[in-house]
C-alpha cells in the first residue's frame, strides 16, 4: 500500500507536487497519469525518500520510506533505466544492489532470468540498448521481491514484443496481491494494463477512479484523459 496524504513539494518558485492525497492499494495496477511536468515523478521521489517533502507526507506500508529497514524487500522501483553505473556487468550491478539489502547472488540469478537478461549476465551495461537498461531497471525492482512496486515509463524504449511482456508482467504482479504504480504516457497501453487510474496536473489530484469508469463515460482512455486534462497541460505546441 502507497499512501499520499497532502503531500506538497516546491522546487524554487515551481510548484511541483501541491497538497496530493492519493491511496494505491494492493491487488490492483494503478496508472499514474498527467501532462508533462503534472508532478508524476516528483511524487514517486517523494515516496521512495529521494526528496523530502515541504509538508505532508507519503507512506509505504504504513511507514515513511527511510524509517524501512532493508527496503528493497517492502518497495522497488524503477524511475530512470539510464541510471547505473556503466562499467559493471549487469550481473555485478544486480549484485551490488542485492548486497545492500542482505540479498545473495541466487536472487540476481533469479530477476536476471525473469527479465530475459540472463544471456547478456556478464555484459558491461554501457553497451546495452535502451530497453535492455529498461529491463536491467526491472529487474533491480523486483530484487527484493517487494509487496509494493512504481514504475516510471518502464516500456520507454520496449519493442512491441517488450512492451506485451511489461503489460504481462505488470498484471501478474498484481494478481499476486502486490501493490503497481505505473505511469505511462501511451493510453492505450494504460488502458489494457492499469485497473485504477490516478491523473495529476500541475501538482494537484485530478482524478481518482477504475479504466471502466472513465472508459464508461467517454469513447477510450484517451478521450477521458484529455477532457480531465484539458485545463492542466503546461507545454502545448501552437497548431
Ligand atoms: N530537481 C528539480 N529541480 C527543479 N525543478 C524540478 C526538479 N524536479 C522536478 N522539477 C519541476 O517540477 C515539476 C514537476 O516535474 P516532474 O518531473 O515531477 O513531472 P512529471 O509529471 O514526471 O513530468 P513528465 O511526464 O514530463 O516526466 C516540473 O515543473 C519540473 O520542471
Amino acid at each position: 500500500m502507497i499512501e499520499l496524504r497532502q503531500l506538497t513539494k516546491h522546487y524554487g518558485v515551481t510548484l511541483a507536487v501541491d497538497d496530493l492525497t492519493f491511496t494505491v492499494t494492493p491487488g490492483h495496477v494503478t496508472g499514474f497519469l498527467g501532462p508533462n511536468g503534472s508532478g508524476k515523478s516528483t511524487a514517486m521521489r517523494l515516496i521512495l525518500g529521494l526528496d523530502a517533502p515541504d509538508s505532508g507526507e507519503a507512506l509505504v506500508n504504513g511507514r515513511p520510506y527511510t524509517s524501512l529497514s532493508l527496503p528493497m524487500r517492502q518497495v522497488g522501483a524503477l524511475l530512470d533505466a539510464n541510471a547505473v553505473h556503466g562499467g559493471r556487468s549487469a550481473y555485478h550491478h544486480l549484485l551490488c544492489l542485492a548486497r545492500t539489502n542482505d540479498l545473495g547472488p541466487r536472487r540476481v540469478t533469479e530477476v536476471l532470468e525473469q527479465v530475459g537478461l540472463a544471456g547478456a549476465a556478464r555484459r558491461r551495461v554501457r553497451g546495452f540498448s535502451l530497453g535492455m537498461k529498461q529491463r536491467l531497471g526491472i529487474a533491480a525492482a523486483l530484487l527484493g521481491d517487494p509487496g509494493v512496486l512504481m514504475f516510471d515509463e518502464p516500456v520507454n524504449g520496449l519493442d512491441p514484443g517488450g512492451v506485451r511482456w511489461i503489460r504481462d508482467l505488470m498484471r501478474t504482479l498484481a494478481a499476486e496481491g502486490r501493490t503497481i504504480l505505473l505511469s505511462s504516457h501511451l493510453m492505450s497501453e494504460m488502458a489494457l494494463t492499469a485497473d485504477r487510474i490516478v491523473i495529476v496536473g500541475r501538482g494537484r489530484l485530478i482524478a481518482d477512479t477504475t479504466v471502466d469508469a472513465l472508459t464508461a463515460s467517454h469513447p477510450t482512455l484517451e478521450d477521458a484523459y484529455m477532457a480531465l486534462t484539458a485545463s492542466s497541460a503546461q507545454f502545448e505546441a501552437s497548431p
